[in-house]
């Protein structure tokens, strides 16, 4: 994804012809007919309800149509060459040349009832399935043994954390904590644990722009790590191999995290301009000593299996050759053990510092808010998604 989604969908967005073709067609269909302001504002709440992303190219012309209808022409500085999000923003609103409000507005809603319409009927497609109760993209989930595994399924992205897989390990957390399984284990597919946040989550620019995506991407966070926080079995990290950013922050609220020796543990949030989350700003300094957590959270020291062992971080390290057979035969027998008797210790080990970890939760998830608004954030993800720059 990332560059050539890219590369795609500015053509399309940037072309005169191509988008304002279908602009002044609606236009001349649609002179006895304009959108209300109530309509408007109709459309752009059902914009937050599509239950599939649209996808760039459509969420390029609805940015476009909503700056028209509610500033007119474009006419503010054309962003640099390298600032590509905001410039294919530019480019879309650009193109729609002296296009009138009324006509932009009434564009807009009709564009998000195709919309609606189009991405209703694909997802009936498979009709009486619940693809959230009975399967799910972004993951495998299992359940047997007395054990639910959770297994992120984007092997050939490195495991990265779309927004779809962060609602689905929610989805899925929740289910364990109410399932018959006594304990509840999270590992990767393929190669990776997970590479963190999938970068090109930061390319999907809501019709608010920038602030919105970052206060969306900040509510995300915070419910998502929330649920980690109040999870009241057992959680078991299973890491199968390299872990990035905030697959690893997370590691702190795991109750027990058993690592391959192929395993790395990568937190280079200053070298993408961003800070830490999932509570490691507070968890990581009491595992570590601060100073040690300093060197992870923000110098990006990248730590061995073993040395994340040794800091604390990692409860035992496997060879990778039998890591699997020990630590799932280690795990079913963990998993026979009273469950009753297990959630309730972990209760006491955990509640006194659940409060705590909500705020500090908070906190994070504030602070980075702004910083995904930085330079600092903005031109490390242009760099990642142009092939620039890798970890
Ligand atoms: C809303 C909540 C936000 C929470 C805040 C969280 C913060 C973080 O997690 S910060 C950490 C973010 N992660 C990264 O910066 C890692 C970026 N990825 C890389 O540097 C590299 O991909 C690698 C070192 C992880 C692996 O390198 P390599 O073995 O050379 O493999 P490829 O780069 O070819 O990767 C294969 C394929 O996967 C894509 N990909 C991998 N990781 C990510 C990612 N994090 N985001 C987006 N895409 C990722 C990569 O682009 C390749 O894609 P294709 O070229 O399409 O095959």
């Amino acid at each position: 994804m990332g560059w050539e989604q890219i590369e795609i969908s500015l053509p399309n967005c940037s072309s005169l012809q191509v988008i304002s073709f279908p602009v002044v067609q609606l236009h001349l269909n649609r002179t006895a007919m304009r959108a209300s302001q109530k309509d408007f504002e109709n459309a752009m709440n059902q914009v937050k309800l599509l239950k599939k992303d649209p996808g760039n190219e459509a969420k390029l012309k609805l940015y476009a149509l909503y700056k028209q209808a509610t500033e007119g022409p474009c006419n503010m500085p054309k962003p640099g060459v390298f600032d590509l999000i905001n410039k294919a923003k530019w480019d879309a609103w650009n193109a729609l040349g002296s296009l009138p409000k009324e006509t932009a507005r009434q564009n807009y809603v009709d564009l998000v009832s195709s919309l609606s319409s189009s991405l209703e009927s694909s997802s009936q497609v498979e009709p009486g399935t619940d693809r959230k109760s009975t399967g799910y993209e972004t993951l495998m989930v299992t359940s047997e043994d007395g054990i639910t595994k959770i297994m992120l399924n984007r092997p050939t992205k490195k495991n990265a954390l779309n927004v779809e897989m962060y609602h689905e390990i929610m989805h899925a957390l929740k289910a364990a904590s109410k399932d018959d399984s006594a304990i509840t284990v999270l590992t990767g597919n393929g190669d990776y644990y997970s590479s963190g946040n999938d970068l090109t989550n930061f390319t999907d620019i809501p019709p608010g722009g920038v602030e919105e995506k970052a206060k969306n991407g900040a509510i995300l966070l915070r419910e998502f790590v929330g649920c980690f926080i109040d999870f009241p079995k057992p959680l078991i990290a299973m890491v199968n191999g390299p872990a990035v950013g905030i697959s690893v922050t997370l590691l702190g609220l795991f109750d027990a995290v058993y690592a391959s020796d192929r395993a790395t543990f990568h937190t280079p949030f200053s070298h993408l301009g961003q800070s830490p989350e999932g509570c490691s700003s507070y968890t990581f300094p009491k595992i570590m000593s601060p100073a040690k957590a300093i060197e992870m959270l923000v110098f990006g020291k990248k730590l061995t299996a073993g040395e994340a062992c040794a800091q604390g971080l990692v409860t035992e390290v496997f060879p990778d050759s039998t890591f699997q057979k020990e630590v799932w035969t280690r795990l079913k027998a963990f998993a026979k053990l009273p469950p009753n008797a297990m959630r309730i210790s972990k209760e006491i080990i955990r509640n006194r510092e659940k409060e705590k970890l909500h705020a500090v939760n908070a906190e994070e998830c504030s602070v980075l808010q702004g910083r995904w608004l930085s330079d600092e954030c903005m031109n490390a993800v242009v760099n990642f998604l142009s092939r620039k720059s890798k970890l």
